[in-house]
């Protein structure tokens, strides 16, 4: 638990290629893949969605996924969040192998550890925001740290409509309750699958500027898989995919040469 207590105190430090210097021992990533294979179905029908991914995410860095469609990506956040099992390899979250955990325990790693981010928001409908961004918490039986809480309601500008149901929020609306409730317990790690996909250009920028902001100033950790080179460009790195593997990445993407690394797999 030490590393996870440390989170938030990590300095804010660009990761370098090259080792770290003489006295600081790199830090752990906050999740890392290891020969990570899924096969869907079997015989002639079988898939390789992936095809043997090694990454690691460093902690307290935003790390954008992109790639073709079917190459993999959603299969990739869902294993490394433990969403879905891999056919084989390893993930490590924070510390923890996944495949050595039993039912509750992955539970309990997804609740604790684990923020989400949905293109499709997923907020209980039946709920206030209010609610749903404690829900976790409250399902976890943990404590509402209410000056962090009040701070990322702040942030999000969610403060006047903790009272009102989804159905009553706008869909830019939804997805920042759905970013305070993926942050409001501090996870490890938050992984974002989509998280613009159904919000026009302003509501994608507040959202994408949270996230870029909750790394910068609050030390998050971010994996986030999306298909719009405006929206990698709030990362720290991209992670291209193709076929099911990792064939490239790119340190301080900005949209123009994400497409362009685009265009080149796409050809
Ligand atoms: N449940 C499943 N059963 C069978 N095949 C699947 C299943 N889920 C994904 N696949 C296949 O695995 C491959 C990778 O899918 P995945 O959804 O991870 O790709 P992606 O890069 O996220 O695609 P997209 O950008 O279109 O969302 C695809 O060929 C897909 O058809």
């Amino acid at each position: 638990m030490s590393e996870t207590a440390q989170t938030t105190d990590l300095p804010a430090q660009q990761p370098e290629d090259q080792p770290h210097g003489r006295h600081a021992a790199p830090a752990p990533p906050v999740a890392s893949a290891r020969g990570l294979t899924k096969v869907y179905g079997s015989g002639e029908a079988a898939v390789h969605a992936l095809a043997g991914v090694d990454v690691d995410f460093v902690r307290g860095e935003f790390t954008a996924i992109m790639g073709p469609s079917g190459s993999g990506k959603s299969t990739l956040m869902h294993c490394m969040a433990a969403l879905d099992s891999p056919t084989s390899g390893t993930v490590v979250v924070d510390g923890v192998d996944v495949s050595t955990l039993g039912d509750s325990a992955l539970t309990r790693l997804r609740r604790d550890r684990i923020g989400f981010v949905f293109q499709s928001f997923n907020l209980v409908p039946t709920l206030s925001a209010a609610e749903n961004i404690t829900l976790p918490l409250d399902i976890a039986g943990r404590k509402v740290d209410r000056e962090w809480h009040d701070t990322v309601v702040g942030i999000l500008g969610l403060g006047p409509r903790l009272s009102h149901k989804p159905n009553e929020l706008s869909g830019g609306q939804q997805q920042r309750v759905a970013a305070a409730r993926a942050l409001v317990g501090r996870p490890a790690i938050v992984f974002a699958d989509e998280p613009t996909g159904n919000l026009d250009s302003r509501s994608s920028a507040e959202v994408l500027g949270f996230l870029r902001r909750s790394v910068d100033d609050f030390g998050q950790s971010i994996v986030m898989v999306t298909h719009e080179p405006s929206a990698a460009a709030y990362a720290d790195r991209v992670v291209f995919l193709a076929d099911g593997r990792v064939v490239d990445e790119m340190r301080s993407p900005t949209a123009e040469s994400v497409l362009d690394r685009m265009k080149t797999m796409d050809a």
